[in-house]
């Protein structure tokens, strides 16, 4: 394996390249092992099924703001200065613990349970025509491009309301913030740009209530409870690069494996409704989130083997957790009809992904049209198509095919 500073592996770009080669020696080593993250903090990072489930639902692992900034700092040798943005982008309710988290999350849970969304199906069956439609006059796409990213960026824009016009511009910040390689300057800047945009939106949707979801946020009222214009801002904020960020990776890397795979996607094509079980062997075999958002302990936590210390950042590679024998017999097998429950792509305890549900609505339409109506060849080498750089995202930068009519050979 690659880089080394005393003696810890550094995740970079080999790291990107191939994190599941680290994963099975650091599954083999121990518990938890102890590394050096893309810029230069230390942290632990937990890769077994077990312990991972297990950490995920810890309180002893906090993951409140607040608290947040100073072990980070502790986790830096150097003491070089890590590059934070908007703070107002922070509180989101994905950087708390109970109670914020509990009085935040149920807010929201009432627009993202199953029922809601499926009330969405035809129009996300819309949109995925349209897009197919257009990506079939081409021919030759990047499928990440023509249809993964476009479908849940146009969903999650449209429950928003977030204007047509802006939808560059909120890719460009987005990428931005969760990308692996931008200059703490580049990611200050693209905060500030999107919080000062969201800012706008809410007093746009005060003034201007609509019948879409985020006008119900705005006016949002539970018991009495609601948010305040700082949550509402975060709120959208998460949303929007939860949206952004998440299913592309599933789809692009649903199709991915599908191609790489022929005696499975034949399966799948001989029997559609196979089709929600493959959904979940996508998001099992190459989750689109590699390492969980990071949490740090509270206190001295002993996990099977090692303890970790108070105030050391943690994070979990649900990837990894994923891929352990000792969950999925032969995890290293992409298997669209064996058993995934369980697997941790959408995270698991209270922080278990809000967005499941519509993620595979989108996973299954896109992938479901896509097969029915088209051929799928790759024009490039699979092998050696680039992954997106950072421990946060799991996807590939690009996925470039030929859709040709079904029928048409
Ligand atoms: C395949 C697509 C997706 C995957 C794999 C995914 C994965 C995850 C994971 C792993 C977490 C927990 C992170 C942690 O504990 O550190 C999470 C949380 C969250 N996700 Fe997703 N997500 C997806 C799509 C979405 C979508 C479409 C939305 C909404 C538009 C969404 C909204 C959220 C929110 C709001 C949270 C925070 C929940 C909380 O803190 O209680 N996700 N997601």
């Amino acid at each position: 394996m690659g880089e080394k500073i005393a003696g810890l592996d550094v995740l970079g770009e080999e790291y990107f390249a191939d994190p599941h080669a680290y994963h099975a020696a650091f599954r083999e080593g121990a518990a938890a092992t102890r590394v050096v993250l893309p810029r230069g903090s230390r942290a632990w990072l937990v890769t077994r099924y077990e312990e991972a489930r297990s950490v995920l639902s810890d309180p002893r692992f906090s993951k409140h703001h607040e608290g947040f900034r100073r072990v980070v700092e502790l986790s830096r040798p150097d003491g070089a200065e890590e590059p934070a943005f908007d703070e107002s982008l922070a509180r989101t309710m994905l950087n708390m613990d109970p109670p914020d988290h509990t009085r935040l999350r149920k807010l929201v849970t009432k627009a993202f349970t199953a029922r809601r969304v499926e009330l969405l199906r035809p129009r996300v069956r819309e949109i995925t025509r349209s897009l197919l439609d257009e990506a079939a006059a081409r021919g030759d796409v990047d499928l990440v491009d023509a249809l993964a990213f476009p479908l849940p960026i146009t969903v999650i824009c449209e429950m928003l309301d977030v204007p047509m016009d802006r939808r560059d511009d909120f890719r460009q910040w987005s990428n931005v913030l969760v990308g692996g390689s931008f200059e703490p300057a580049e990611i200050q800047a693209a905060g500030q740009a999107m919080a000062g945009y969201l800012l706008q939106l809410v007093e746009h949707k005060r003034a201007n209530p609509g019948d879409d979801f985020f006008s119900e946020l705005v006016h949002a009222s539970d018991d009495g409870d609601r948010l305040d214009q700082g949550e509402l801002i975060a709120m959208a904020f998460l949303l929007l690069v939860a949206g952004h960020e998440t299913t592309v990776n599933l789809i692009a890397n649903g199709v991915y494996h599908l191609l790489r795979h022929p005696d499975q996607l034949a399966k799948l094509r001989d029997d559609p409704s196979l089709l929600p079980g493959a959904v979940e062997e996508f998001l099992r075999y190459e989750s689109p989130i590699n390492q969980a958002t990071v949490r740090y302990t509270t206190e001295d936590v002993e996990l099977g083997d090692v303890v970790v210390p108070k105030d050391s950042l943690v994070l979990v590679s649900l990837l990894s957790g994923n891929r352990d024998d000792a969950k999925f017999p032969d995890a290293d097998r992409f298997d669209i009809t064996r058993p995934t429950g369980g697997h941790l792509a959408f995270g698991h305890g209270i922080h278990f992904c809000l967005g499941a549900p519509l993620a595979r609505l989108e996973g299954e339409i896109a992938v479901g049209m896509l097969l029915e109506r088209f051929d799928v060849t790759p024009t490039e080498d699979l092998e050696s198509l680039p992954w997106r750089p950072g421990t946060l995202i799991r996807g590939l930068v690009e996925l470039p095919v030929n859709l040709t009519p079904r029928g048409a050979r």
